[in-house]
């Protein structure tokens, strides 16, 4: 088993009331920017954690989208509206610039990296030089059918988690204090799914959703699989530790962001995050290291069943609602927009000394 060391809950900072005496002595009535003055408090202190000074000017740097692609066994029971061959396709997709990710990245000025994290068949040569931003750290060519078997073993999770960390601190070096972490992997609402039931308890019926917008027959097989899946597991591992979890219901895409979720958190990188799959990987890493969720920022909800239960599970309100279910870290990079907006009004707003403003 691994272990992390120094992290850090940014909410332990001694800086925490000069942060909330700089937003509340701005321009305007107290609270009236709403949702903006809690991201920019968390941004504050986040890099006041970082800096071990109370935190003058909220810096973002060079933000970053890392699109973790898997392929799923599961994927072979008709549980999407897609088959595993799209996972790969959508890989090349993304390194052509295609994909809605692409778009959004470019709109917004995010670095964007593809990793194969463990698709069914690897890139050619030739494939992988269409981009300089592929990284290939394959955990195998799929994983097992989760209905059926364990996802993977218990070393090829600590492997995913050891990339997952890999990539993080290479990324780093660029400056970079903002992460955004995607997805690409057929089916792997289903394993979100399961992983949200082992860790929670929820039942099947509110955990399981339409995914990519399947039939309503499709739906009903994806809901008696995921059940099969979370008791075979059950009975494998008798109590649901996180590291097991993966094991039994994971994707190579699912543990490698979870370990470059605890990697940024543990770097005090800010770390923005999507969808339903993604919330589920930052489910399992709130369980190894509960300090790692004063790191997310909850970028939007989505569309998918159980992701609003699921952000529940964390007590947050995400930035955005725009019925969005797709994935890849799209709802992340439309959100990085109103991140920066929180971070110019505390830099650049003016106090009420300053402006000589008296209410
Ligand atoms: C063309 C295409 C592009 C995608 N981009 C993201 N997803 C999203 O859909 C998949 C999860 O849904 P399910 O569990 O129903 O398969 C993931 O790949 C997710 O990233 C896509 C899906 C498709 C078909
Ligand atoms: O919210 C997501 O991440 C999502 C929802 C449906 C399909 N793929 C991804």
């Amino acid at each position: 088993m691994f272990t992390i060391d120094s992290l850090v809950s940014p909410k332990s900072s001694a800086f925490l009331h000069a942060i909330q005496d700089k937003i509340i002595n701005k321009t305007k009535p107290p609270g009236s920017l709403g949702l903006l003055e809690q991201v920019a408090q968390q941004l504050a202190l986040i890099q006041s954690v970082a800096s071990g000074e109370f935190c003058q000017r909220i810096e973002i740097n060079q933000p970053t989208a890392i699109v973790f692609a898997g392929d799923h066994g599961i994927a072979q029971q008709n549980v999407s509206i897609a088959p595993s061959d799209v996972t790969r396709q959508m890989v090349l997709n993304f390194l052509q610039g295609g994909a809605a990710i692409n778009c959004f990245c470019r709109d917004n000025n995010i670095a964007l990296k593809v990793v194969d994290a463990g698709i069914q068949t690897p890139l050619t040569v030739k494939e992988k030089s269409l981009s300089a931003d592929f990284i290939e750290q394959r955990l195998g060519a799929g994983t097992e059918d989760i209905s059926q078997r364990a996802a993977m073993t218990m070393a090829q999770v600590e492997q995913g988690i050891a990339y997952g960390q890999q990539i993080v601190s290479s990324i780093r070096t660029t400056g970079c204090n903002l992460l955004i972490f995607g997805e690409m992997g057929i089916a792997n609402t289903s394993a979100a799914s399961a992983i949200y039931i082992a860790l929670t308890g929820e039942n099947v019926q509110d955990s399981v959703g339409q995914g990519t917008g399947i039939s309503s027959e499709q739906l009903t097989r994806k809901k008696a699989l995921v059940a099969q899946a979370v008791e075979r597991a059950q009975q494998a591992v008798e109590t649901f530790e996180p590291m097991d979890v993966l094991a039994e219901l994971g994707g190579f895409e699912i543990v490698q962001i979870v370990g470059a979720m605890l990697a940024a958190a543990q770097a005090k990188m800010v770390i923005l995050v999507d969808g339903f799959i993604v919330t589920s990987a930052a489910l399992v890493a709130a369980k190894l290291y509960p300090e790692v969720s004063d790191y997310f920022i909850f970028a939007h909800q989505s569309n998918e069943l159980a992701h609003k239960k699921m952000l529940a599970y964390f007590n947050v309100t995400p930035l955005l609602s725009l019925d969005l279910r797709l994935g890849e870290g799209t709802g992340a990079a439309l959100a990085l927009p109103l991140v920066q907006a929180a971070a110019s009004f505390y830099n650049e707003m003016a106090s009420f000394e300053s402006a000589g403003v008296t209410v």
